[in-house]
């Protein structure tokens, strides 16, 4: 049975780009977009073309080059946003416009000092107009995490008859917990005339670390798009990461959910970012942090040693990591020692492996982490007869 799709569309360039500290020139954010595009995501968000000028030249010079994804440039309900957004998308094969407006009570009280029905009037307004310059046009309901469902069903159904290809349900806060972000999309599929004509979004917020599982949530329940960005940056604690969504729907095929995304460019895609941006990865980050894919205690190397998949999920070459590592550190045991000392030349029998150990636990316990060279060194301080095999 063949898979659904599930339609990535990346933010990295803008959403993520509003970190402080990412700030990037439009030379790198064109060969991001150019990786982004090989990396087989569906859509770019490529920027917030009124915001400044220099956003507008990155968005129009994205839109020059991509030549796969749609192109997709971000507005707010407002005239002159969409007006400038369809100029700088004007060269793009595939254009889409991004605009919406918030649809949570605190926001329509103390954002925009107005009411639920002027807010749907200025959100069909701002898609009509939008919709006057290109035929895909995607709404967001800002903040509705916190929006009332039936009120939210009430501004997509407004949005759909406008011409809204695509609906943006943003958990903008980061407040749903998954159950209820599901909850959110399915109430929507079922109350929303109209729904079979666009498809549901999910642009979740990492504010309590629930950014992929609430997006996770959103496609089991008949989203079919995720927004997200590499790595997971993004306002404030950031947004799902691409490649968590990624790779939870390849590990779970009876999800019966995949996406166009070639897994293998993931980590340099991820290094990418990380260099452009000068925003370090953390080390224990999911699929590509350095330590994703390390072992460093004895039990797990054990294992690991004997066979890969008893401690990991993932094939590293399949998200373009050369291979596992097995750390020795005081936790390791002998199989770890052993595997590392065959690596640089040492082939130990059991009695010497013996030996060996008792003064490497010696090293280990004032080193945090025992290189290649310590091996050579530790064998030197064994004292016994071996020879490198080498
Ligand atoms: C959840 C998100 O990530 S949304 C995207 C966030 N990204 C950004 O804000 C980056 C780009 N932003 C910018 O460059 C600037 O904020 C601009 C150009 C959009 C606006 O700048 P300014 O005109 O100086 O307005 P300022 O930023 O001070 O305030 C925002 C205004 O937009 C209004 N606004 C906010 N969202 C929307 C919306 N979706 N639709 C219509 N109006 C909106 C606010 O109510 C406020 O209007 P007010 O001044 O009449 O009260
Ligand atoms: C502009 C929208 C899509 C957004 O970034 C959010 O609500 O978090």
């Amino acid at each position: 049975m063949s898979k659904e799709q599930v339609q990535i569309f990346d933010t990295t360039l803008r959403d993520g780009e509003q970190v402080p500290g990412c700030k990037l020139n439009t030379d790198q954010k064109l060969v991001i977009a150019e990786r982004l595009d090989l990396l087989g995501v569906d859509v770019i968000e490529a920027g917030f073309p009124i915001s400044s000028p220099g956003d507008f030249t990155s968005v129009t010079e994205i839109a020059k080059i991509v030549k796969n994804a749609t192109v997709c440039g971000l507005t707010r309900a407002v005239k002159k946003d969409i007006e400038v957004a369809a100029e700088a998308l004007k060269y793009a094969k595939k254009p889409r416009i991004h605009t919406g407006i918030g649809t949570s009570d605190s926001h329509i009280k103390y954002k925009f000092n107005s009411n639920r029905d002027k807010i749907i009037e200025r959100a069909v307004e701002a898609v009509k107009y939008a919709k006057s310059f290109v035929e895909d046009v995607e709404f967001y309901a800002e903040d509705a995490g916190r929006t009332d469902n039936e009120f939210l069903a009430q501004v997509c159904e407004a949005v759909i008859k406008a011409g809204a290809t695509v609906l943006n349900i943003p958990d903008t806060t980061g407040y749903c917990l998954p159950e209820e972000y599901g909850a959110k999309m399915k109430y929507l599929r079922e109350n929303v005339k109209g729904i079979d004509r666009a498809i549901l979004s999910c642009h979740c917020h990492n504010d309590l670390g629930l950014a992929t599982a609430n997006s996770i949530s959103g496609v089991v329940n008949g989203a079919r798009q995720i927004e997200c960005t590499i790595n997971g940056i993004g306002e404030r604690a950031g947004n799902t990461a691409l490649e968590e969504v990624v790779m939870i729907l390849r590990q779970h095929p009876y999800l019966n959910l995949d996406t166009n995304i070639n897994a293998k460019h993931l980590y340099e895609m991820s290094r990418l970012v990380s260099e452009s941006m000068a925003m370090p990865v953390q080390p224990n980050k999911a699929i590509v942090g350095s330590n994703a894919f390390a072992h460093s205690s004895g039990i797990h190397q054990d294992g690991v040693i004997k066979n890969r998949e008893t401690y990991e999920i993932i094939d590293p070459a399949d998200v373009g990591v050369t291979e596992s590592a097995i750390i020795l550190t005081a936790r390791s045991g002998r199989a770890a020692l052993a595997y590392r000392a065959k690596n640089v030349g040492y082939e130990l029998t059991k009695l010497q492996l013996d030996v060996v150990y008792q003064e490497f636990l010696k090293f280990a316990d004032v080193k945090k982490e025992v290189l290649d060279e310590d091996i050579h060194q530790i064998i030197e301080l064994s004292k016994i007869d071996i020879k490198a095999i080498a």
